[in-house]
Formats: structure tokens, sequence, C-alpha cells
């Protein structure tokens, strides 16, 4: 039996899946929730949020995720970063799937994921449990009703948390699977319930299609200027660096939280919404965000609640740390309608730094900006990968290596470029630790990140003094309105100045170490911004 609304060439049997019990097609939000609510996935909150708990899975599993090594990408997947699936193995897993599927409802969301019509990808979300259907709808951009007639998927991802994949006949890792096949544009998602997994799916898929056409694929964050699109900033980062906190600012628009893509027009959002970390999250600090956990819809996402009042605990993190939630952009009061903007004029990159070294701003050359993207330095965030538990300083280099399908030059080369073609201000943001590493430091208060940002933003930073890191090459202001001056030299915010310089030497070692796989592919300026 079928429900909804779908183009009726491209019904899931026209894609050879058949025997399903009920398929609900592109269902909208309040027909999703009451399925999800009906089938027990979960309960309504205040504000008819959805709240659920994903289980044993509550943040991403990277070391299950695989790319299908097919003839057609053998030359372009840095299979040092991908784990490799044979063929073979990944027809074993789709058929025994497609088995499982049987007799059980699905329900099926037809979405553009990019903004940019040029630039668009049109995939097919196929989801065992309803709210994975609510979430890939608010994450990605929805079609008006007429079009689903005409819609046409490019790409297929199937989610089936109860399959559980067979190792020695899977060629996977573990029960749990990701598998990404570009050459029959299908992925394959089981045994995992945490819904980041779709959305960064998609986002893996755009950034192995995108810089094919020239476009600039990144994992940051993006906003402009009020009236003013044209205005418009990035902000790099690895997960837990400050994307969606940052970018969510009163003074901006915001343009998305996540994943963008940077063509000769400018920044546009693959998505449609935002999936915002809860932990802690404070109605005065970020009162837009706060905001969305009480409305219609919105995905609250292994958050302790009370069973009476449905008061939701934001600091209780006994299911994870990772606690989210995911809503549309327009439940953000100041976001862009259109998910575009120009070309940034600046660019941010985040770094979340264990270590107490790094400044909490810092100029970049164009050289040294592509130093750091390369490099990626930051920490692993606790809870958003499976394992990790306490802040662990990692290079993840482009600031998302999980996401990136290609070598890491390829996406190098293509900022290179932007940057040289907009002159865009390039800065190195450190929302870290001050004060002192992990366990003695704080953490940067965000008030001083913002003001610092603001400043960037407005251009009112490029008028006030710098000094140059001795041990980094970069510039750093050494005084800004409204932001307490010892925080810019992290040097005078630790209690020993020598424990300083010994952290800040080992971490350029570290630098040193990590970039040495990538000198073989930069040019002579990026050699020579080289740390240490
Ligand atoms: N100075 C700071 N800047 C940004 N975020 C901070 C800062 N200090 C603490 N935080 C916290 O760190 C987390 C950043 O997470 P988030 O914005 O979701 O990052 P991302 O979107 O890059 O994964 C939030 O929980 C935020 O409250
Ligand atoms: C959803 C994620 O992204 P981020 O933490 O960058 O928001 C994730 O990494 O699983
Ligand atoms: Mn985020």
């Amino acid at each position: 039996m079928t429900h909804g609304r779908v183009n009726p060439s491209q019904t899931l049997e026209a894609q050879g899946i058949s025997g399903l019990g009920t398929v609900y097609y592109n269902d909208i939000e309040p027909a999703l929730v009451e399925q999800a609510v009906k089938r027990g996935e979960g309960r309504l909150g205040k504000g008819g949020a959805f709240l659920c708990s994903t289980g044993q899975f509550t943040g991403r599993s990277p070391k299950d995720k695989f790319v299908v090594r097919t003839p057609s990408v053998e030359n372009s997947i840095w299979w040092e970063n991908n784990a490799p699936m044979v063929p073979e193995a990944f027809d074993r897993l789709y058929a025994d799937m497609l088995d499982h599927m049987k007799g059980r409802d699905y329900f099926v969301q037809d979405l553009y994921a990019g903004a940019d019509p040029e630039h668009r990808l049109d995939v097919r979300v196929v989801t065992e449990l309803a709210w994975h259907g609510l979430f890939i709808r608010h994450m990605l951009r929805r079609p008006d009703r007429a079009e689903l007639d005409s819609f046409v998927p490019e790409f297929t991802i199937i989610n089936c948390p109860s399959f559980k994949a067979d190792p020695a006949k899977h060629g996977c890792r573990t029960e749990t699977v990701i598998a990404l096949n570009f050459e029959k544009k299908v992925i394959l998602i089981a045994n995992t319930e945490y819904a980041g997994e779709n959305k960064k799916s998609v986002f893996t898929l755009l950034n192995y299609i995108l810089p094919a056409k020239g476009v600039m694929a990144m994992h940051c964050s993006a906003n402009h200027a009020i009236g003013n699109p044209e205005d418009a900033a990035v902000f790099f980062g690895l997960s837990g660096t400050g994307k969606t906190t940052l970018s969510a600012d009163p003074s901006r628009i915001l343009i998305g939280d996540d994943e963008h893509g940077w063509s000769e027009k400018g920044t546009f959002n693959f998505e449609g919404g935002c999936y915002a970390k809860t932990i802690s999250l404070s109605a005065e600090a970020e009162p837009e965000i706060y905001g969305t956990t009480s409305k219609f819809g919105t995905v609250v996402e292994n958050m302790v609640y009370d069973p009476e009042t449905l008061e939701l605990d934001f600091e209780d993190a006994s299911l994870t740390q990772n606690m989210r939630c995911a809503y549309p952009l327009e439940y953000i009061s100041n976001a862009s309608p259109t998910g575009m903007g120009g070309q940034p004029k600046n660019v941010i990159m985040l770094t979340c730094d264990a270590y107490g070294v790094l400044p909490p701003i810092a100029r970049l050359t164009p050289a040294q900006a592509m130093y750091h993207f390369l490099s990626g330095f930051t920490s692993k965030t606790p809870g958003t990968e499976r394992g990790v538990l306490e802040p662990t300083p990692t290079f993840s280099t482009c600031f998302g290596a999980p996401f990136m399908p290609r070598r890491p030059e390829v996406y190098g080369k293509l900022l290179q470029e932007k940057i040289a073609e907009t002159g865009a201000t390039c800065w190195l943001v450190n929302t870290g630790w001050t004060g002192g590493a992990f366990g003695s430091g704080k953490r940067m208060p965000i008030r001083a990140t913002r003001a610092l940002l603001t400043a960037a933003l407005d251009g009112s930073l490029a008028k006030v003094e710098f000094r140059k890191d001795p041990n980094f090459g970069f510039e750093v202001p050494v005084e800004v309105p409204g932001v307490d001056a010892t925080l810019l030299n992290p040097r005078a915010t630790w209690a020993d100045p020598a424990a300083y310089d010994a952290q800040a030497q080992k971490l350029v070692g570290m630098f040193a170490e990590n970039f040495g796989q990538y000198v073989p592919y930069i040019d002579a300026d990026v050699k020579a911004a080289a740390i240490g």
C-alpha cells in the first residue's frame, strides 16, 4: 500500500524495491510526527517538539563508513581516509537489506540538497523510522508539493536501523554500516539510529560531486550582514568548534550552520535546517536555538526530561554529551529565506584548542590560511563520534576529514583559488581553552568569541594594533574594545608562562610533523608559511 505524493514513474517499485508494507511518500511534518508517536518512537514535548532517544548509538560511527571501490571512483577517492568496500560485498548487503525490509513500513522523503538550483542534488531518503523522515525533512530543502510530481532522485539513501550487517558477508567491520556507492548512486545505513548519519552522508556525496564542477564544498556555517547578502562570512570547523552557535548571531542573517558550497556566484547552503547541540544551552546566551526546542516538530534527540512536566534538562548528559535538536531554518527568526549569500568577505577557521595555546583570534595571510586549512588542527568533542570521551586534540584536514571523499589538496586548491579571486580576509579563532589546557584552564567565554568575530566582520578589527605571534607567525590583535586584553595573549592567561612556552613548542612540533604529508602538494608560499 502507498500513501502520499510521488512521481508515478519513480516509486520504490520502479527502483526495484518491492514487497514493503505501507510506504508513506513525502508526508509533511504533522503526519510524520503523528506516525512517529503512534509507533512509539518517541513522544510529544512542550510546544509539540518531538522527543526521542537513539539507543546505543548517540554519535556517528566513522569507522563503519565505507566507499564502494568501483572503477569510476577508483582514481578520485582518497582511500587512505575512506575505507573501501568491494562491489560484491555491497551487492550482498543491498540484497539482504531489501530482503529484510519486506513487509515493513517505510517513509520516503524526496528532497533537495543545495539551495542553488544549478548545483542542487535531488536525493531520496528512505527510512524505517518515521522520525528519521522528519529529521531529514527538517535538515534538507523541501520541494514545493507540485515539484514532487516530476522529482527524479539522483541518489537514494536507505536507512534501516533494525538491520544488522554481517562483517563476514558484507565486507564491513561490525553490524553497523554506512556504505556509499557512487556508481549505483545508493547509500545504505544499518544498525544505528543516530540521525546525524543521514545528513553527513548527503554532505559526503556533495563533497565528492561539487569539486568536479569547480565548486568548493565546505564543512562550515555561513551568515551575511543584515540587508547585504554580499557581505558574507563562512566559519569552518570540525564538530564542536562553534559553527552552529556562532553563526546564529542576532546581528547577522543566518545562511546555514554546517554544510555550504562556494561557487563563482557565492555561498549556498546544502541544507534547509540546523542540527544544534543542546548541552548547557541557555535561553540567555543562545535565545534563538533555545527557542526551537519547544517548537512544533523540532526533533529533540537524546535529552533527559521530566516525564510529568516535559521540562528538558539541558545539563543532564546521562544519555550522551552529544544531545541535539534538529529544526528547519525558518525556526530561527533571522535566517535567510534563500539559503544563499555573496562571495565571503571573511573566512573564519574555528579551532577548539584543548591545549589552551592558540589565541582567541589571529589574522592569517592566504598562505597561512591554506596551511591551517590543510592542517585542520582542533579537538574532537566528546560524544559526536563513538568512543570520544573528552576533548581530544586532532588534525582533521579541511576541518572535516570524516566527510571528505577526495584528497585534501583538491579542496585546498579550490579554497586557495577562491580566496585569491575574492581577496577574502582569513582568521583563525580558538573557541577552545584559555588560561591553561583542558583540565586546568577554562573554555573561551562565548561572549569574548562573539565580540571578536563582530569586530572582524564589521571591519573594526582591521584598525587595531597587531603583534606577530612568535610561535605561529600569524598576527594577533593587542587590544580590542570590549574584550579583556589579557585574553588576547594566551601566554598571559597561564599561571606559569614557562609551561605555556613548553606546551606551545609541543604544539608547533605536532603541526610540523602532521604537515609533512601535504608538502608534495603545496606551493612555495604555503611552504614558507609552515610552522616549526
Ligand atoms: N567560545 C565559544 N565559542 C563557541 N562555542 C562555545 C564556546 N564556548 C563554549 N561553547 C560551546 O561549544 C559548543 C559548540 O558547538 P556547536 O556550535 O554545535 O559546534 P559545531 O556546530 O561546530 O559542531 C556549544 O555547546 C557551545 O555552547
Ligand atoms: C552532526 C554533526 O555535525 P556538527 O557537530 O559539526 O554540527 C556530526 O558531526 O555528527
Ligand atoms: Mn553544528
